[in-house]
């Protein structure tokens, strides 16, 4: 069965500045498919390339079987995207907000569907309440079900939780997994990786690149070696000390904690021990961990960049 979404060494710039670079990836259909990566990494515009709101410089992007190159239009009634900045009118009641999007697309008779969609949402008591006097986790149940109110086959999320409450976020889940579980092909961009790890494959982006892409299990075992959790005082400085010692990947500060990724178990203690050998620097505990997404894209993105100042330190000699 082809794919709902095919790209295939899709680049896409803006003057200068590469968004995209010769990104392939392929997304099944039902499938909850999280795209990950810093600010700037690629992931707006990946997703507006599906949406067929931009066009590819080179490349070929396929989506529901159409060529988005010539074929753009045909695929609009059946995609649902939900932008970063979605516009409500905050004028309009929820109800007429439902409305008035199930109307853009001519399906603004399907009253059932959108009944469902207020009482799945919990807004169907507040149907009459305008958009403005929402609290932000219903207004993004509101977009949601607006994205959602002429029946997509591809919902496509930028960002959607961003800025919501963990209580109202947990409901948005539970929601695109009840959508999911009926059929829905999601694509979210996410900065959260708790989310990350509630979708069933993961693309790590990083400068228009796709660094890693797999399930979030096979995305942690990928990490090499075994991780420690160390705790010590001062902890930058302890940070600071195991970075001058080990490959930059190899150590992260994450809070008031230190991982540390070893190759070997029998490396950890002449490590500590030189930790402390000048007694500016206290370790108070270091335990084995499991990784998390976390520790694997942080491994990757640091070894990226290490990676890049090694080629612009040889560029520039
Ligand atoms: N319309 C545009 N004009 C110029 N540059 C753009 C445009 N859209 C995106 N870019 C640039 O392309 C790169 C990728 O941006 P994009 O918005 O896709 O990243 P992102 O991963 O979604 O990040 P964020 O979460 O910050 O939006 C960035 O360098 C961005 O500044």
């Amino acid at each position: 069965m082809t794919p709902p979404i095919e790209l295939r060494a899709v680049t896409k710039r803006f003057g200068p500045i590469t968004a995209l670079a010769g990104v392939s990836l392929s997304v099944s259909e039902g499938e909850m498919f999280g795209l990950v990566g810093p600010d700037g990494a690629g992931k707006t515009t990946l997703l507006r390339l599906v949406a067929g709101i931009a066009r590819a410089d080179e490349g070929v992007v396929r989506v529901l079987g159409h060529d988005l190159t010539t074929e753009a239009r045909r695929i609009r009634p059946f995609i649902g995207y939900m932008a970063q900045r979605f516009s409500l009118y905050g004028d309009l009641t929820v109800e007429e907000n439902l409305r008035f999007f199930a109307r853009l697309h001519s399906t603004g008779t399907d009253r059932a569907w959108q009944e469902r969609l207020l009482e799945m949402t919990g807004l169907a008591p507040f149907r009459n309440r305008l958009a403005d006097y929402l609290s932000g986790g219903m207004k993004q149940k509101l977009a949601l079900i607006c994205t959602l109110v002429y029946r997509p086959r591809l919902l496509l999320l930028d960002e959607p939780t961003t800025g919501v409450d963990p209580v109202a976020r947990r409901q948005f889940w539970e929601l695109l997994v009840e959508f999911q579980q009926e059929g829905l092909t999601i694509v979210l961009a996410t900065p959260y990786l708790d989310e990350a790890e509630r979708c069933h494959r993961v693309a790590l982006l990083h400068q228009g690149r796709i660094l890693a892409l797999d399930t979030p299990e096979a995305l942690r075992a990928s990490l090499p070696g075994r991780l420690f959790e160390l705790t010590a005082t001062p902890v930058r400085e302890a940070a600071r000390r195991l970075r001058t010692w080990l490959a930059a990947h190899r150590v992260q500060l994450i809070g008031n904690r230190i991982h540390l990724l070893l190759d070997r178990d029998d490396e950890l203690t002449p490590l500590l021990d030189r930790l402390e050998a000048d007694g500016s620097v206290q370790v108070h505990d270091c335990q084995p961990i499991a990784p998390t997404l976390e520790n694997v894209f942080l491994a990757y993105l640091t070894e990226q960049s290490t990676h890049q100042s090694k080629s612009t330190m040889y560029d520039e000699t």
